[in-house]
Protein backbone atom coordinates (compact mmCIF):
# COMPACT_ATOMS: atom_id res chain seq x y z
CA UNK A 1 0.00 0.00 0.00
CA UNK A 2 1.37 3.03 -1.14
CA UNK A 3 -1.34 5.51 -0.89
CA UNK A 4 -3.83 6.27 2.39
CA UNK A 5 -6.67 8.60 2.85
CA UNK A 6 -7.81 10.31 6.19
CA UNK A 7 -11.52 11.89 6.90
CA UNK A 8 -13.35 12.77 9.50
CA UNK A 9 -17.03 12.49 9.76
CA UNK A 10 -20.03 13.13 12.10
CA UNK A 11 -20.08 15.37 15.03
CA UNK A 12 -16.26 17.54 15.14
CA UNK A 13 -14.71 16.83 18.46
CA UNK A 14 -11.31 18.95 20.01
CA UNK A 15 -8.50 16.33 19.00
CA UNK A 16 -9.73 15.55 15.59
CA UNK A 17 -6.77 17.93 14.27
CA UNK A 18 -4.26 16.43 16.54
CA UNK A 19 -5.49 13.48 15.21
CA UNK A 20 -5.10 14.29 11.45
CA UNK A 21 -1.81 15.74 11.86
CA UNK A 22 -0.54 12.39 13.22
CA UNK A 23 -2.22 10.52 10.51
CA UNK A 24 -0.39 12.79 8.14
CA UNK A 25 2.47 12.85 9.99
CA UNK A 26 3.03 8.87 10.58
CA UNK A 27 1.87 8.12 6.98
CA UNK A 28 4.62 10.64 5.69
CA UNK A 29 6.93 9.06 8.03
CA UNK A 30 6.28 5.23 6.90
CA UNK A 31 6.81 6.26 3.37
CA UNK A 32 3.65 6.29 2.52
CA UNK A 33 1.64 9.37 0.44
CA UNK A 34 -0.88 10.60 2.23
CA UNK A 35 -4.46 11.86 0.93
CA UNK A 36 -7.19 14.14 3.15
CA UNK A 37 -10.96 13.56 2.31
CA UNK A 38 -12.40 17.12 2.69
CA UNK A 39 -16.35 16.74 4.10
CA UNK A 40 -16.47 13.72 5.01
CA UNK A 41 -17.74 10.84 3.06
CA UNK A 42 -19.37 13.35 1.34
CA UNK A 43 -16.48 14.43 -0.08
CA UNK A 44 -15.49 11.00 -0.30
CA UNK A 45 -18.01 10.51 -2.94
CA UNK A 46 -17.02 13.07 -4.90
CA UNK A 47 -13.27 12.27 -5.07
CA UNK A 48 -12.62 15.50 -3.23
CA UNK A 49 -8.96 14.39 -2.31
CA UNK A 50 -5.95 16.54 -1.24
CA UNK A 51 -2.71 15.77 -0.91
CA UNK A 52 -1.35 16.36 1.94
CA UNK A 53 2.41 16.89 3.29
CA UNK A 54 4.18 17.87 6.35
CA UNK A 55 3.52 21.30 5.82
CA UNK A 56 -0.01 20.77 5.30
CA UNK A 57 -0.69 19.66 9.11
CA UNK A 58 1.12 22.72 10.76
CA UNK A 59 -0.23 24.52 13.49
CA UNK A 60 -3.26 22.30 14.07
CA UNK A 61 -2.25 20.61 16.79
CA UNK A 62 -3.75 22.67 19.15
CA UNK A 63 -6.88 23.89 17.31
CA UNK A 64 -10.30 23.12 17.61
CA UNK A 65 -12.56 21.79 14.37
CA UNK A 66 -11.53 19.98 11.53
CA UNK A 67 -9.56 21.06 8.94
CA UNK A 68 -10.81 18.27 6.62
CA UNK A 69 -14.56 19.69 7.38
CA UNK A 70 -16.91 17.15 8.42
CA UNK A 71 -20.46 16.25 7.32
CA UNK A 72 -23.63 13.88 7.63
CA UNK A 73 -24.11 12.47 4.83
CA UNK A 74 -27.23 10.33 4.59
CA UNK A 75 -26.26 9.62 0.55
CA UNK A 76 -23.20 7.10 2.01
CA UNK A 77 -25.68 5.67 3.78
CA UNK A 78 -27.46 3.48 1.01
CA UNK A 79 -25.07 1.12 -1.37
CA UNK A 80 -24.78 3.21 -4.05
CA UNK A 81 -23.16 5.78 -2.66
CA UNK A 82 -20.40 3.43 -1.10
CA UNK A 83 -20.16 1.91 -4.28
CA UNK A 84 -19.13 5.77 -5.78
CA UNK A 85 -16.82 6.05 -3.00
CA UNK A 86 -15.03 2.74 -3.27
CA UNK A 87 -14.87 3.93 -7.36
CA UNK A 88 -13.39 7.51 -6.22
CA UNK A 89 -10.99 5.51 -4.31
CA UNK A 90 -9.77 2.96 -6.92
CA UNK A 91 -9.38 6.18 -9.41
CA UNK A 92 -7.12 7.48 -7.29
CA UNK A 93 -4.88 4.40 -6.70
CA UNK A 94 -5.52 4.58 -2.47
CA UNK A 95 -5.17 1.41 -0.67
CA UNK A 96 -6.74 1.98 2.86
CA UNK A 97 -8.84 4.83 4.36
CA UNK A 98 -8.74 6.08 8.15
CA UNK A 99 -12.12 7.48 9.35
CA UNK A 100 -11.79 9.78 12.53
CA UNK A 101 -15.51 9.59 13.52
CA UNK A 102 -18.49 8.22 15.69
CA UNK A 103 -20.56 5.18 15.72
CA UNK A 104 -22.46 6.40 12.55
CA UNK A 105 -18.70 6.97 10.47
CA UNK A 106 -17.70 3.46 11.60
CA UNK A 107 -20.53 1.75 10.28
CA UNK A 108 -19.78 3.38 6.96
CA UNK A 109 -16.32 2.30 7.29
CA UNK A 110 -17.11 -1.01 8.15
CA UNK A 111 -19.31 -1.21 4.85
CA UNK A 112 -16.35 -0.59 3.21
CA UNK A 113 -14.51 -3.38 4.26
CA UNK A 114 -16.96 -5.46 3.95
CA UNK A 115 -17.09 -4.74 -0.09
CA UNK A 116 -12.72 -5.51 0.12
CA UNK A 117 -11.81 -1.88 0.91
CA UNK A 118 -9.15 -1.40 4.15
CA UNK A 119 -10.30 0.79 7.02
CA UNK A 120 -9.41 1.63 10.23
CA UNK A 121 -11.73 4.02 12.68
CA UNK A 122 -10.23 6.31 15.05
CA UNK A 123 -13.38 7.24 18.04
CA UNK A 124 -13.82 10.94 17.50
CA UNK A 125 -16.47 12.30 18.96
CA UNK A 126 -17.08 14.33 22.73
CA UNK A 127 -20.50 12.08 23.62
CA UNK A 128 -17.41 9.47 24.59
CA UNK A 129 -20.42 6.74 23.58
CA UNK A 130 -18.59 4.37 21.14
CA UNK A 131 -18.59 0.95 22.33
CA UNK A 132 -15.55 -0.95 22.43
CA UNK A 133 -13.52 2.32 23.67
CA UNK A 134 -13.04 3.89 27.06
CA UNK A 135 -12.46 7.07 25.73
CA UNK A 136 -12.93 8.97 22.63
CA UNK A 137 -11.03 12.29 21.07
CA UNK A 138 -12.54 15.62 22.58
CA UNK A 139 -14.70 14.18 25.47
CA UNK A 140 -11.89 15.39 27.64
CA UNK A 141 -12.08 19.13 26.49
CA UNK A 142 -15.95 18.61 26.21
CA UNK A 143 -15.91 17.84 29.94
CA UNK A 144 -13.72 20.58 30.74
CA UNK A 145 -15.79 23.44 28.71
CA UNK A 146 -18.98 22.00 30.41
CA UNK A 147 -17.20 22.24 34.24
CA UNK A 148 -15.52 25.52 33.22
CA UNK A 149 -19.03 27.13 32.27
CA UNK A 150 -21.03 25.61 34.94
CA UNK A 151 -18.27 27.01 37.47
CA UNK A 152 -19.10 30.19 36.70
CA UNK A 153 -22.98 29.89 36.65
CA UNK A 154 -22.62 28.66 39.98
CA UNK A 155 -21.15 31.84 40.56
CA UNK A 156 -24.32 34.10 39.54
CA UNK A 157 -26.39 31.91 41.16
CA UNK A 158 -24.96 31.82 44.71
CA UNK A 159 -25.29 35.30 44.18
CA UNK A 160 -29.03 35.39 43.21
CA UNK A 161 -30.01 32.48 45.35
CA UNK A 162 -31.11 30.59 42.13
CA UNK A 163 -31.49 27.41 40.73
CA UNK A 164 -29.73 26.20 37.39
CA UNK A 165 -30.88 23.76 34.98
CA UNK A 166 -28.09 23.03 32.89
CA UNK A 167 -28.33 21.03 29.23
CA UNK A 168 -25.55 19.27 28.07
CA UNK A 169 -24.96 17.69 24.97
CA UNK A 170 -24.76 13.67 24.65
CA UNK A 171 -27.13 12.35 21.86
CA UNK A 172 -27.90 9.12 23.74
CA UNK A 173 -24.96 8.81 26.26
CA UNK A 174 -25.01 10.57 29.64
CA UNK A 175 -21.14 10.65 29.94
CA UNK A 176 -20.53 14.68 29.68
CA UNK A 177 -23.42 15.26 32.16
CA UNK A 178 -22.05 12.68 34.90
CA UNK A 179 -18.45 14.12 34.55
CA UNK A 180 -19.38 17.42 34.11
CA UNK A 181 -22.07 17.30 36.96
CA UNK A 182 -19.85 15.14 39.61
CA UNK A 183 -16.71 17.59 38.90
CA UNK A 184 -18.79 20.57 39.47
CA UNK A 185 -20.33 19.68 42.48
CA UNK A 186 -24.30 19.22 40.95
CA UNK A 187 -27.28 18.38 42.96
CA UNK A 188 -28.66 16.24 40.59
CA UNK A 189 -27.58 14.38 37.25
CA UNK A 190 -29.97 13.40 34.94
CA UNK A 191 -28.74 11.05 32.33
CA UNK A 192 -30.62 8.13 30.14
CA UNK A 193 -28.88 5.45 32.20
CA UNK A 194 -30.50 6.07 35.21
CA UNK A 195 -34.22 6.42 36.07
CA UNK A 196 -35.04 10.23 37.07
CA UNK A 197 -38.01 11.58 38.68
CA UNK A 198 -38.53 15.16 38.53
CA UNK A 199 -40.03 15.11 42.60
CA UNK A 200 -36.45 13.22 43.41
CA UNK A 201 -34.87 16.49 41.88
CA UNK A 202 -37.05 18.88 43.56
CA UNK A 203 -36.48 17.03 47.36
CA UNK A 204 -32.81 17.51 46.92
CA UNK A 205 -33.36 21.16 45.91
CA UNK A 206 -35.40 21.76 48.85
CA UNK A 207 -33.07 20.10 50.98
CA UNK A 208 -29.74 21.29 49.93
CA UNK A 209 -31.93 24.81 50.54
CA UNK A 210 -32.62 23.81 54.06
CA UNK A 211 -29.49 23.18 54.80
CA UNK A 212 -28.50 27.09 53.88
CA UNK A 213 -27.42 26.44 50.21
CA UNK A 214 -27.49 29.38 48.19
CA UNK A 215 -28.13 27.50 44.95
CA UNK A 216 -28.78 24.58 43.29
CA UNK A 217 -27.37 23.00 39.70
CA UNK A 218 -28.79 20.40 38.43
CA UNK A 219 -26.88 18.73 34.98
CA UNK A 220 -29.28 17.44 32.18
CA UNK A 221 -28.06 15.22 29.27
CA UNK A 222 -29.96 15.95 26.15
CA UNK A 223 -30.04 12.26 25.68
CA UNK A 224 -31.78 11.78 28.61
CA UNK A 225 -35.02 12.54 26.40
CA UNK A 226 -34.13 10.81 23.53
CA UNK A 227 -31.81 13.61 22.46
CA UNK A 228 -33.81 16.15 22.16
CA UNK A 229 -32.16 19.29 22.61
CA UNK A 230 -34.21 21.72 24.72
CA UNK A 231 -35.58 19.69 27.23
CA UNK A 232 -33.59 20.78 30.14
CA UNK A 233 -36.53 23.92 29.29
CA UNK A 234 -39.27 21.38 30.46
CA UNK A 235 -37.95 20.41 33.18
CA UNK A 236 -36.85 24.07 34.81
CA UNK A 237 -40.37 25.14 34.32
CA UNK A 238 -41.60 22.40 36.18
CA UNK A 239 -39.25 23.03 38.80
CA UNK A 240 -40.31 26.50 38.80
CA UNK A 241 -44.04 26.17 38.93
CA UNK A 242 -43.63 23.38 41.67
CA UNK A 243 -41.51 25.31 43.91
CA UNK A 244 -41.78 28.46 43.30
CA UNK A 245 -37.75 29.05 43.46
CA UNK A 246 -35.74 31.72 40.84
CA UNK A 247 -34.96 28.81 38.11
CA UNK A 248 -32.90 29.82 34.95
CA UNK A 249 -31.96 27.37 32.33
CA UNK A 250 -28.84 27.24 30.28
CA UNK A 251 -28.29 25.03 27.13
CA UNK A 252 -24.48 24.73 26.78
CA UNK A 253 -25.15 23.60 23.17
CA UNK A 254 -22.52 23.69 20.72
CA UNK A 255 -19.90 25.56 23.02
CA UNK A 256 -18.92 22.06 23.79
CA UNK A 257 -17.77 21.15 20.53
CA UNK A 258 -15.78 23.77 20.01
CA UNK A 259 -11.76 25.20 21.49
CA UNK A 260 -8.27 23.79 21.98
CA UNK A 261 -7.85 20.32 22.95
CA UNK A 262 -6.69 19.51 26.62
CA UNK A 263 -3.38 17.86 26.82
CA UNK A 264 -5.11 14.59 27.36
CA UNK A 265 -6.91 14.84 23.99
CA UNK A 266 -4.08 15.92 22.28
CA UNK A 267 -1.80 13.30 23.68
CA UNK A 268 -5.06 10.31 22.75
CA UNK A 269 -5.00 11.81 19.55
CA UNK A 270 -1.82 11.56 18.85
CA UNK A 271 -1.36 8.02 19.77
CA UNK A 272 -4.22 6.94 18.22
CA UNK A 273 -3.60 8.14 14.86
CA UNK A 274 -0.34 7.53 14.59
CA UNK A 275 -1.51 3.44 15.46
CA UNK A 276 -4.48 3.65 12.91
CA UNK A 277 -1.69 4.01 10.15
CA UNK A 278 0.91 1.12 11.59
CA UNK A 279 -2.55 -1.14 11.40
CA UNK A 280 -2.90 0.06 7.81
CA UNK A 281 0.88 -1.19 7.02
CA UNK A 282 0.65 -3.73 8.90
CA UNK A 283 -2.16 -5.32 6.86
CA UNK A 284 -4.83 -4.62 9.43
CA UNK A 285 -8.59 -3.68 7.93
CA UNK A 286 -12.34 -3.13 9.52
CA UNK A 287 -10.87 -2.28 12.93
CA UNK A 288 -11.40 0.79 15.21
CA UNK A 289 -8.69 1.70 17.78
CA UNK A 290 -9.61 2.09 21.13
CA UNK A 291 -8.54 2.91 24.65
CA UNK A 292 -9.32 0.41 27.24
CA UNK A 293 -8.08 0.26 30.81
CA UNK A 294 -6.09 2.49 30.21
CA UNK A 295 -3.76 0.62 27.05
CA UNK A 296 -4.57 1.18 23.56
CA UNK A 297 -6.13 -1.72 21.91
CA UNK A 298 -7.44 -2.23 18.64
CA UNK A 299 -10.80 -4.49 17.90
CA UNK A 300 -12.71 -5.31 14.74
CA UNK A 301 -15.94 -3.18 14.08
CA UNK A 302 -18.71 -5.93 14.51
CA UNK A 303 -16.39 -7.36 17.64
CA UNK A 304 -16.49 -3.48 19.15
CA UNK A 305 -20.04 -2.82 18.48
CA UNK A 306 -21.45 -5.84 20.24
CA UNK A 307 -19.49 -4.47 23.63
CA UNK A 308 -22.65 -1.70 23.94
CA UNK A 309 -21.22 1.71 25.60
CA UNK A 310 -21.84 1.40 28.94
CA UNK A 311 -21.61 4.26 31.77
CA UNK A 312 -20.37 3.53 35.42
CA UNK A 313 -23.06 3.85 37.45
CA UNK A 314 -21.18 3.83 40.53
CA UNK A 315 -20.04 7.26 39.89
CA UNK A 316 -23.58 8.52 39.24
CA UNK A 317 -24.30 6.91 42.89
CA UNK A 318 -21.42 8.83 44.24
CA UNK A 319 -22.11 11.38 42.84
CA UNK A 320 -25.98 11.96 44.61
CA UNK A 321 -23.89 10.76 47.36
CA UNK A 322 -21.66 13.33 47.85
CA UNK A 323 -24.25 16.22 46.85
CA UNK A 324 -26.50 15.57 49.60
N1 LIG B 1 -25.57 2.74 8.79
C1 LIG B 1 -24.70 3.49 8.08
N2 LIG B 1 -24.21 3.03 6.90
C2 LIG B 1 -23.34 3.77 6.19
N3 LIG B 1 -22.90 4.98 6.56
C3 LIG B 1 -23.35 5.49 7.71
C4 LIG B 1 -24.26 4.77 8.54
N4 LIG B 1 -24.54 5.52 9.63
C5 LIG B 1 -23.84 6.65 9.48
N5 LIG B 1 -23.11 6.64 8.34
C6 LIG B 1 -22.28 7.72 7.78
O1 LIG B 1 -21.54 8.36 8.83
C7 LIG B 1 -21.97 9.73 8.93
C8 LIG B 1 -21.88 10.18 10.36
O2 LIG B 1 -22.74 9.40 11.17
P1 LIG B 1 -23.49 10.06 12.43
O3 LIG B 1 -24.24 11.26 11.99
O4 LIG B 1 -24.24 8.97 13.09
O5 LIG B 1 -22.31 10.62 13.33
P2 LIG B 1 -21.22 9.84 14.19
O6 LIG B 1 -20.12 9.36 13.32
O7 LIG B 1 -21.89 8.80 15.04
O8 LIG B 1 -20.64 11.03 15.07
P3 LIG B 1 -21.36 11.85 16.26
O9 LIG B 1 -22.48 11.02 16.79
O10 LIG B 1 -20.30 12.09 17.23
O11 LIG B 1 -21.81 13.14 15.64
C9 LIG B 1 -23.36 9.75 8.34
O12 LIG B 1 -23.76 11.02 7.92
C10 LIG B 1 -23.19 8.78 7.17
O13 LIG B 1 -22.56 9.41 6.10
O1 LIG C 1 -24.00 19.12 14.91
P1 LIG C 1 -25.37 18.64 15.09
O2 LIG C 1 -25.88 17.96 13.88
O3 LIG C 1 -26.26 19.67 15.67
O4 LIG C 1 -25.28 17.45 16.14
C1 LIG C 1 -25.44 17.56 17.51
C2 LIG C 1 -25.13 16.22 18.12
O5 LIG C 1 -23.78 15.91 17.86
C3 LIG C 1 -23.10 15.67 19.08
O6 LIG C 1 -22.47 16.88 19.43
C4 LIG C 1 -22.02 14.65 18.91
O7 LIG C 1 -22.56 13.45 18.53
C5 LIG C 1 -24.20 15.29 20.06
O8 LIG C 1 -23.83 15.47 21.40
C6 LIG C 1 -25.31 16.20 19.61
O9 LIG C 1 -26.55 15.62 19.92
MG1 LIG D 1 -22.78 9.00 17.00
Amino acid sequence: MNKIAVLTSGGDAPGMNTAIRAVVRRGIFKGLDVFGVQNGYKGLMDGDFVSMNLGSVRDIIHRGGTILQSTRCSEFKIAEGQQQALAQLKKEGIGGLIVIGGNGSFEGARKLTVEGFPTIGIPGTIDNDIAGTDYTIGFDTAVNTAVEAIDKIRDTAASHERTYVIEVMGRDAGDIALWAGMCAGAESIIIPEADHDVEDVIDRIKQGYQRGKTHSIIVVAEGAFNGSVGKGIEIGRVIREKTGFDTKVTILGHLQRGGSPSAYDRMMSSQMGAKAVDLLVEGEKGVMVGLKNGKLIHSSFGEAAKDKHTIDLSIYHLARSLSI
